[in-house]
């Protein structure tokens, strides 16, 4: 997969520019400030997925103007095509000069995977992002995916209201039995999904850090379900246990008022040698973590659709040492790669590819590594 052109206009700090891109390395750099993660951000947003910042829509329309509006030329599916996305209040989107009926039907046509220093509270923070990470690289290869967390989450919002609607009316709460039979169906492929995607990601991820880290140490990823249920199971079978814990569990949630076990309470073990990143792995061994739970992310999409995704490292390169730095790159070759940085030096050692400076939104110099 790769970008071949990309139209911006008043997309944060980038008021207009267009970029013609390099099939392998394109490094963007300049001072702070001046748009180089709003332009990874512009890229990413082509997923079909939410700004990786956090950022809500409207935040991503330039200050005073009334839409930001993006447009990609790129090859995928092993033929050239147009994505365009357009913002204003929400996202929009149309392939191929054909309107979707929203942006997220981007996911799947044009795939990448994205690490930025935030991505470091996918192994600090809670199992909140960790199921924020598993669910977005799920859509990119199973785009129906999206539909089943949508179907999970409003049968949640429904239980959650019955929960607390039963404190005051007792009758309802022989209601509950319908909404958990159907929360249990949607948690029950939720969790199969997840457990399944893990098992595909773990032997690239245990082999990427072992590469980046110079196998001092050895990486686990578990699935983790805050219900008793066995994810080797089919997913009826996975339904039923689900089911009975739903029940079991429901004197605690009526009292609680929330539910209180599933999909949206589950986590993701990430251990160096058996202990958790999170609370024993120094800072370097952090960001390897993530960095391998990346890599393999772009395996998965390669093993899935037949080709790699575009990589967008932004501010990645410069805080790993020179060894970490030069298995990434040769980790990465055949990619297409984006990568920012302040110092274009930083990739001096590259022999291909291009460099962009970046000054206040806008394109100052392109000059060619060789
Ligand atoms: N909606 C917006 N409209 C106009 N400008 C915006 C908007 N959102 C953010 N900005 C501006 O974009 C700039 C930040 O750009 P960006 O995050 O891409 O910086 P950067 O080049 O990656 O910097 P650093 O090296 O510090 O990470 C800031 O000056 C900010 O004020």
């Amino acid at each position: 997969m790769k970008i071949n052109r990309i139209r911006i206009s008043d997309f944060r700090n980038i008021a207009s520019l267009e970029l013609e891109l390099s099939d392998g390395a394109n490094v963007v750099y300049g001072d702070n400030g001046q748009g180089k993660t709003n332009f990874v951000e512009a890229v990413w947003l082509f997923t079909g997925a939410k700004s990786f910042r956090g950022a809500k829509d409207g935040q991503l329309v330039r200050f005073g103007a009334p839409q930001a509006g993006l447009e990609m030329e790129f090859f995928a599916a092993g033929r050239d095509q147009h994505a365009r996305v357009t913002v204003e209040g929400r996202r929009g989107a149309a392939l191929n000069e054909i309107p979707l009926k929203s942006a997220a039907e981007l996911a799947g046509h044009f795939c990448a995977v994205v690490f930025s220093p935030t991505h470091l509270s996918l192994i600090k923070n809670g199992p909140l992002e960790k199921r924020k990470f598993i669910d977005t690289s799920i859509c990119q290869i199973k785009p129906k995916y999206i539909h089943i967390l949508n179907q999970y989450t409003r049968v949640l919002d429904q239980r959650n209201r019955l929960l607390k609607d039963i404190a005051y009316e007792t009758s309802l709460f022989d209601t509950l039995d319908v909404w958990d039979a159907r929360l249990a169906s949607f948690a029950a492929v939720l969790i199969k999904t997840r457990a399944s995607f893990l098992d595909r990601l773990s032997p690239f991820a245990r082999e990427t850090y072992a590469g980046i880290s110079g196998e001092k140490e050895a990486l686990g990823l578990e699935y983790q379900s805050s219900l008793r249920c066995d994810t080797a199971r089919s997913i009826p079978e996975i339904e039923e246990q689900v089911l009975e814990d739903l029940r079991a569990h429901r004197g605690e949630d009526i009292r609680s008022r929330v539910t209180g076990l599933g999909p949206h309470r589950d986590d993701i073990a990430v251990t160096l040698d058996g202990n958790s990143a999170r609370v024993f792995g120094s800072q370097g061994q952090q960001r390897s973590c993530v960095l391998a739970l990346k890599m393999a992310e772009c395996e998965i999409i390669r093993e899935t659709i037949g080709e790699y995704p575009v990589v967008l490292l932004d501010d990645v390169m410069s805080e790993l040492d020179a060894a970490r730095r030069d298995y990434l790159l040769n980790h990465l070759s055949g990619r297409q790669l984006i990568m920012t940085c302040c110092d274009r030096a930083d990739f001096k050692h590259l022999t291909s590819g291009v460099s962009v400076k970046l000054e206040g939104g806008r394109v100052l110099t392109i000059r060619k590594y060789e």
